[in-house]
């Protein structure tokens, strides 16, 4: 062990790069410290047009490049000089004429990036998987006892301060980059995987529920940024952005929205912003949501979205204090003057801003302003995974929309056109709510909102203290509820409420019983069929 500990010189280096950024100058110094390079086609002639001194790998294995580069250097006299153990296998690389390769710098073809292109064909997909690339990588970084590994060109400048000034590569910083290595090819094969798996599964929708949720789940994230913290000040945390491997641009989202300022974002800022951004994706018309904890505390839509705002504001500002915003629609000056007049706020999010509004904005620079861009109005649908102690859950994101032809009415009295709006309004916003959920709405405005109670009439209750507390009137109100009403005094407390209409997706043991109290006090009640719990 002591002798892997040891820095080790560098004398033959191979280099063969995709992505060329740096390579020149770093051969530049490795070539004045006297190492002797060897490289593949294209790189080789790069830098031997650059003047520097360089062996095709070719000539130094005796085999020609073959097959359009897909057989390149994956020869034993490469291989073997990567893989040799120094001190044990020195006799067979004499015998078989081999060099010691000390330093391997590989970066692969950019397979990642070529699927990102809208025209990328099948074939270019899979001539762009690079084989003998991350092949020579595993191997440097299997034998990094003695090998140092490269992947990507950032390193080049400590390679070369290692060879000023520790006499070579220290054993701790080829441990490093042999896992850096490790990391980087399992996420290149995580992307292929991902890619074939798209490809099958969009060929053919007769997707069997197994093929949707396999049987080994890998899933790869890179680090956007570290967190001052996570939910709580003594939890560390950090924030990864999925590694995208459909062929589509990602949909717009708290990973690809960039902050044009204030403070850093929080664990809490980016849980709170995607909820709210989840909530008024669903709205065409210019719509507010105001998020507090997880759970829209105000929610409304209107001619404008200045309008939206206020309306969103009123139904609790006790709660929106330092609340997250999002709209739907571009946010100009007036939002910002109304924002900035009357509330504290963490976060604002949207699909842009105009110019007098980030300039507004700059006024407070600790608020958080995030540019997430205009969302498509039918998103794709996608897995949603809850970590549990050992284990995942993995479902269908709840995407589900209901309209009015698939709602039935179960009470003697229908619901009026205007209830009827407000009972869809409540209905897209209940879904976002923790459950148990009930949501007060009037004219597109939440009125009052129940979150996250262990009973539902409490929920009830809740929504229905809260519009007093704001001086709202409940009275003309509709209710939506996530989940049934097993029993009927859900349906009384919102009658004495003045509640006169409910949507909810029934199939209680006791719905007759439900419809009954709803008839009683003359109110309209739909049934979807749909749930919409949320924990
Ligand atoms: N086939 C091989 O033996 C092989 N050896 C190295 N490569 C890749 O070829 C690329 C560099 O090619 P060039 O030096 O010709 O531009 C690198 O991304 C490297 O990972 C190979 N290509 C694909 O597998």
């Amino acid at each position: 062990m002591a002798n892997n500990l040891q820095s080790k010189p560098v004398q033959c280096a191979l280099i063969s790069v995709s992505d060329k950024t740096g390579i020149v100058e770093f051969a530049q110094q490795l070539q004045q410290r006297g190492v002797h390079i060897l490289s593949t086609g294209g790189t080789f002639r790069l830098l031997q047009d650059q003047g520097i001194q360089v062996q095709e790998v070719a000539d130094y294995t005796g085999f020609p490049e073959i097959m359009s580069g897909r057989v390149k250097t994956l020869h034993p006299k490469i291989h073997g000089g990567i893989l040799a153990r120094r001190g044990i296998d020195d006799e067979t690389m004499r015998q078989h004429a081999i060099t010691a390769i000390d330093l391997v710098v590989v970066n692969l073809y950019p397979f990642q990036k070529t699927i990102a292109q809208p025209d990328c064909d099948y074939q270019t997909a899979i001539e762009n998987i690079d084989i003998g690339g991350p092949t020579m990588v595993r191997a440097a970084a299997k034998n990094h006892q003695d090998v140092t590994v490269v992947v990507k060109p950032e390193a080049y400048s400590s390679v070369i301060d290692a060879m000023d000034n520790m006499q070579g590569i220290p054993f701790s910083m080829r441990q490093k980059l042999a896992l850096q290595a490790f990391q980087h090819t399992s996420a290149y094969d995580q992307a292929i995987a991902n890619y074939l798996s798209d490809v099958i599964s969009t060929a053919d929708n007769t997707q069997q529920i197994s093929d949707k949720f396999p049987d080994t789940l890998c899933m790869t994230f890179s680090k956007s940024f570290d967190l001052r913290y996570g939910e709580n000040p003594h939890q560390k945390a950090a924030f990864y952005k999925e590694v995208s491997n459909s062929r589509a641009t990602p949909e717009p989202s708290l990973a690809t929205a960039s902050q044009l300022q204030g403070k850093a974002l929080s664990y809490n800022n980016i849980a709170d912003a995607d909820a709210a951004l989840a909530c008024v994706k669903n709205f065409q018309e210019p719509a507010c949501v105001i998020v507090k904890h997880a759970n829209p505390c105000g929610v409304a839509i209107a001619d404008t979205l200045l309008e939206a705002y206020q309306r969103a504001y009123t139904t609790d500002p006790t709660s929106a204090f330092g609340g997250i915003i999002a709209f739907n629609q571009e946010v100009n000056r007036d939002v910002i003057d109304a924002i900035l007049a009357q509330q504290f706020v963490e976060v604002i999010i949207a699909p842009s801003f105009t110019q007098a509004a980030t300039e507004a904005l700059s006024n407070k620079p600790n608020i958080r302003a995030l540019n997430c861009g205009m969302w498509s109005s039918a998103p794709s649908p996608y897995l949603h995974y809850q970590r549990v102690e050992g284990g995942l859950l993995a479902q269908d994101a709840d995407l589900s929309v209901i309209a009015q032809p698939n709602i039935s009415c179960v009470t003697d009295r229908q619901p009026s056109p205007q209830e009827m709006q407000d009972l869809l309004f409540a209905w897209q916003v209940v879904k976002y709510v923790k459950s148990n959920a009930i949501v007060y709405a009037r004219k597109q405005q939440t009125i009052g909102i129940g979150a996250g109670q262990m009973s539902r009439v409490y929920s009830a209750k809740i929504a229905g203290i809260k519009a007093a507390d704001e001086n709202l009137v409940v009275k003309g109100s509709v209710m939506a509820s996530d989940a049934f009403f097993p029993f009927r005094d859900g349906i009384d407390a919102a009658a004495a409420a003045g509640i006169t209409a409910v949507i909810q997706p029934g199939g209680s043991m006791r719905d007759a019983e439900v419809v009954a109290a709803a008839n009683e006090a003359g109110i309209a009640m739909v049934f979807t069929g749909i749930r919409h719990f949320r924990h």
